[in-house]
């Protein structure tokens, strides 16, 4: 039995995690206000969502002395579409940002006029989809399952949040010329935090002392996300989300490559098929298999 409307809604051709949407918001989505300072953080789920919060609050909110130490990332850059903590983003004080799975033909408005400012960050679909898995067993909002099989062919029928893969990096980089956006790549970050945080901050305008940069690298790194309870959303998860099990955190292994641990080399090869006709005429390069140190 297909049990995707029980734990997702679809609107507009694009599925939302059903318990958490604000559906009142998407259906007002082209009216909400953007302002100019805003940073919108946007993913396809599992992409680097949290690490790139992470990265953000620090830079803007030197989350390490300027007494935003005790608020949770979530709520430093809450998500736009899942207002978890109900916050009247309207009263906010600027510079707001937001986090965001939107599809690029659901985007406010005001992004489209390129007021405000993208970071788009993009990950091995491969890596997604395992990161996806555990993700999905581990929350009780999710459909949860122990088979590779069956998650992968629900991933590539698009019947996970943000739907395809595929149209979702299509959709937002064909239409970069309607913003003002940066594309970022997980397996680059990995590979080179350092010129990473600084090709963000450059981007955002934000120029970093030796000693901030530093700082935030240091911050950044999953070791010391992994056990910083601002950063690893554990409070939000087991809390008010909710877990199936205690084992399982938000971030898992933050490694490049851990699809090659899960899927067969026949689940591997009908992937780079479908990946090769649905990507091959996509000029944005990929450049996965980075080794990490
Ligand atoms: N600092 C750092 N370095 C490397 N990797 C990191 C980092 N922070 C988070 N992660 C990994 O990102 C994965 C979660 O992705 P998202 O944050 O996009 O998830 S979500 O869409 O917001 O639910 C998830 O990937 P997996 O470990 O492969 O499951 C996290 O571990």
């Amino acid at each position: 039995m297909d049990n995707t409307d029980a734990y997702l809604l679809n609107f507009k051709g694009c599925y939302f995690e059903r318990s958490f949407v604000d559906v009142d918001l998407l259906e007002n989505l082209d009216d909400f206000e953007i302002r100019d300072d805003d940073v919108f953080i946007i993913t396809y789920p599992k992409s680097g969502t949290i690490w790139t919060q992470q990265i953000l609050s620090l830079i803007y909110f030197e989350g390490h002395r300027n007494r935003t130490e005790m608020v949770d990332t979530i709520d430093r850059v809450p998500f736009l579409e899942y207002n978890v903590h109900k916050m009247d983003h309207q009263k906010r004080p600027s510079p707001r940002l937001f986090s965001s799975h939107l599809p690029y033909y659901l985007a406010p408005k005001g992004l489209k006029n390129k007021r405000a400012k993208i970071l788009y960050v993009y990950r091995n679909p491969k890596d997604v989809l395992i990161s996806y898995f555990h993700f999905s067993n581990l929350l009780v909002t999710l459909e949860a399952t122990d088979n590779i099989e069956q998650f992968m062919k629900r991933f590539l029928d698009g019947k996970v949040i943000g739907s395809l893969w595929f149209d979702h990096i299509r959709g937002w980089y064909e239409h970069k010329h309607d913003f003002n956006i940066l594309f970022m790549m997980y397996e680059e970050m990995k590979k080179d935090l350092r010129s990473s945080v600084l090709k963000i901050s450059s981007f955002l305008e934000k120029e970093l002392s030796e000693e901030d940069l530093e700082a935030v690298v240091r911050k950044a790194t999953f070791q010391n996300m992994k056990f910083d309870p601002q950063a690893n959303y554990d409070h939000v998860i087991k809390h008010e989300i909710g877990t199936r099990t205690n084992e399982g955190y938000f971030l898992r292994k933050g490694t490049i490559g851990d699809w090659k641990n899960h899927l067969t080399v026949e689940q591997n090869e009908r992937f780079d098929r479908i990946f090769q006709r649905k990507m091959k005429d996509f000029p944005l390069k990929f450049i996965w298999d980075i080794n990490e140190e």
